[in-house]
């Protein structure tokens, strides 16, 4: 059994809440640049033109991206060889508090009730995965509060099948316009039970944009989705344009013969992600 000492987490997981929140993924970037250069509506061109300056102002700045800096979600896959002195989860918590207050990011967690802020933005959402091995990978997230709000779960009908799942995405992406501020990515979770859909929904979003699945008829869905929520031409912050969705990402799971859930994790576009393994 392999130990990895608090602090390592700690200090690990910190830095990835700072490096999220300040440094636009390079995939993103680039998504940005192509998605530029092919819009003709001026106000798009403009709204990408700032959207990249915004990058590298943030960059220069050691300001975050944006001042929503979002609840702290982790997926980890923790390997069954390893263990964390003081216990993983407290470690991934101090890791968020850290980050959160040494980089200046705004605290957003607060209770649901009475809404008093937490302070620290713990607790973390952590989702654990136990794999074969010794190490521990850690992915992050930084959800806003826009994006969340606009996304959804739903349980289908079975027969209802891929027409189905085809109009509750595209009727949600149109209903959320420009509120979770596109252009979008769309993480989509098919199958498994009511909250495994929602999970693989938000677990997609951590893929990278330019990737393909491996399964091709799933990406030959992946393509077609994105296309057809292009189509809507919501545009860059809802102001018009070819670049609704950056691109759709899906994950599936074994169902229930009698159901079909149905889970639309929609991202703002920053998709601030980052990895670490220890
Ligand atoms: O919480 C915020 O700062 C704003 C939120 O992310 C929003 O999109 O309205």
């Amino acid at each position: 059994m392999r130990t990895i000492e608090r602090d390592t987490v700690v200090d690990a997981v910190a830095k990835l809440c700072i490096d999220a929140n300040r440094y636009l993924p390079a995939d993103v970037r680039r998504a940005f640049e192509a998605a530029q250069a092919k819009e003709d509506n001026p106000v798009a061109k403009e709204v990408f033109r700032q959207l990249l300056e915004n990058a590298d102002l943030a960059e220069k700045s050691g300001l975050p991206l944006c001042q929503d800096t979002g609840l702290a979600v982790l997926f980890v896959e923790v390997g069954e060889e390893v263990a964390v002195n003081g216990g993983l989860r407290d470690a991934i918590n101090e890791g968020v508090r850290k980050g959160y207050a040494d980089g200046f990011l705004r605290k957003s967690s607060c209770d649901p009730m009475t809404r008093a802020n937490r302070g620290d933005n713990t607790p973390a959402i952590i989702h654990f995965d136990v794999v074969p091995g010794d190490t521990l990978k850690i992915s992050f997230m930084a959800k806003g509060g826009g994006s969340e709000n606009m996304s959804r779960v739903t349980m289908l009908a079975p027969s209802q099948g891929y027409e189905g799942i085809k109009d509750f995405i595209l009727d949600r992406v149109a209903e959320a316009g420009p509120n979770p501020c596109p252009p979008i990515l769309i993480g989509v979770g098919i199958g498994g039970t009511f909250e495994n859909a929602a999970i693989l929904s938000k677990k997609a979003l951590l893929r990278e944009l330019d990737d393909t699945h491996p399964d091709p008829e799933t990406a030959a869905k992946e393509k077609e989705l994105l296309q057809l929520v292009n189509d809507l031409g919501i545009g860059p912050m809802g102001l018009g344009g070819k670049t609704t969705c950056l691109a759709v990402k899906i994950a599936m799971a074994p169902v229930h013969i009698a159901s079909l859930p149905l889970a639309v994790n929609i991202q703002c576009h920053s998709a601030r992600h980052k990895e670490v393994t220890l």
